[in-house]
């Protein structure tokens, strides 16, 4: 008796956490079209919408709708970038009335936001800058998640409208997600990824692969893991690759940075070493999306190098979480093994994820007058250990 009621209860709590995981879902696609959501934290609900290619009156619609008034959510970065480097949180800045769109979008994550702030200083914006609310950092989260600019337009819904907003959300017209679900959206969920399905694929580098794709629980995502040869007949660490996903450099052999060449030398090196994994990740733009690399790259031809460019847009350092790397290993029944990088951070995210790093091994592209810059920002702002091909003669850019 006592079994089937715990039994009850914890398959209602997974069907309560199934549901609400689907609105945050269904929450994001909803902001990519363009629509607002509701944000709801306790009795408090917050009306929010993208700040990327909203549309002219866009905040006078949200407040008319909430009854509140129309703020713009900033990250810690874009605050920093704004001048604002006091705080370590996220903050909310209101709105004056009739701002244009372009102007909200130059604050949002404009190269010179500056030419937005109109005749104010920006002491008199910072001024009027308040803590962001739980709403309001979830509003960010689901930016994140959905690889949108990260920078929310919210606006409280006022006791008036509390009814209005209540009757769309039960027809089913708006969607609205609990602020907790919505902050936990970047979280790894620990034994959830999919094992979906599996194929051999040859490669010219290695001809023994089977790649098996996996999908995150909330469906968003899929990662890749190339099986080389037979890892569980190597008696040492297996050799291991995690490569986050770069559309231009994988697929096009874009020369901006050098992840085509690392891609391939990585097959190559596994196969030579008797067989290994390589994870494709999901990743594109160390986690930021290929819509913001591309914001990124036009910044860096403006003079920004590839952390600068990031943080104006609202981003930090690097973005990727690899909890589900840690997750694909353990399904592949893999705990010890020899990583092919220059990142220290991976090894790091590894050795937290109770996966055992016996040794690192170098992994270099090739270095050319395109991607010079970038490797350097890489070695000298985020610490990559790239020496050993900084110190190689250029290829001169092909
Ligand atoms: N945001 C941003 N991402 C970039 C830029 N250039 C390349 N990337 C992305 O950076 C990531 C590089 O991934 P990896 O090669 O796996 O990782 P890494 O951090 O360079 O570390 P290694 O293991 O040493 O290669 C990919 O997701 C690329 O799309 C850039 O200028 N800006
Ligand atoms: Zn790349």
């Amino acid at each position: 008796m006592r079994s089937s009621v715990h039994k009850d209860k914890s398959s209602t709590a997974r069907n309560d956490r199934e549901k609400t995981m689907h609105q945050v879902e269904r929450a994001i696609f909803d902001l990519r079209r363009g629509l607002p959501v509701v944000i709801g934290a306790g009795e408090t609900r917050v009306l929010v919408q993208a700040v990327e290619g909203a549309p002219e009156a866009v905040a006078a619609r949200l407040a008319e709708r909430a009854g509140g008034k129309p703020a713009l959510v900033l990250s810690r970065h874009r605050l920093s970038v704004l001048g604002v480097t006091e705080t370590k949180a996220p903050a909310r800045l209101p709105l004056p009335a009739g701002l244009e769109c372009r102007r909200m979008m130059a604050l949002a994550f404009g190269a010179t936001p500056e030419a937005s702030l109109g005749r104010e200083s920006l002491a008199d914006w910072r001024a009027r800058l308040t803590p962001a609310s739980q709403a309001d950092r979830a509003a960010l989260v689901l930016m994140r998640r959905a690889l949108l600019i990260p920078s929310a337009l919210v606006a409280k819904v006022e006791d008036a409208h509390r009814d209005a907003i209540d009757a769309e959300v039960a027809a089913g017209s708006l969607l609205m997600v609990p602020a907790e679900q919505a902050e936990r959206c970047l979280d790894g969920t620990t034994g959830m990824l999919k094992r979906v399905s599996e194929a051999k694929i040859p490669l010219v580098e290695a001809f023994d692969c089977r790649f098996i794709l996996f999908r995150e629980p909330d469906g968003m995502r899929e990662h890749v893991a190339v099986v080389i040869g037979d890892p569980r007949k190597t008696a040492a660490a297996v050799p291991l690759r995690l490569h986050s996903a770069c559309l231009t450099g994988d697929l096009f052999g874009s020369l901006r940075c050098d992840c085509g060449d690392q891609l391939r030398n990585a097959v190559a090196e596994i196969e030579a070493l008797g067989g290994g994994v390589l994870l494709y990740l999901a990743q594109e733009g160390r986690g930021i999306g290929l819509a913001n690399k591309l914001r990124a790259y036009t910044l860096q031809d403006a003079g920004l190098d590839t952390v600068d460019a990031d943080q104006v847009l609202g981003f930090g350092d690097d973005e990727r979480r690899y909890s589900v790397a840690v997750d694909m290993l353990s399904a592949l029944g893999i705990h010890r093994v020899q990583l092919m990088t220059n990142n220290p951070g991976k090894i790091a995210a590894l050795a937290e994820g109770g996966i055992e790093v016996v040794e690192r091994q170098a992994l270099y592209g090739s270095l050319n007058d395109h991607n010079r810059r970038y490797l350097n920002a890489k070695a000298e702002r985020a610490g990559h250990l790239l020496d050993g091909v900084l110190d190689s003669p250029a290829d001169g850019g092909r």
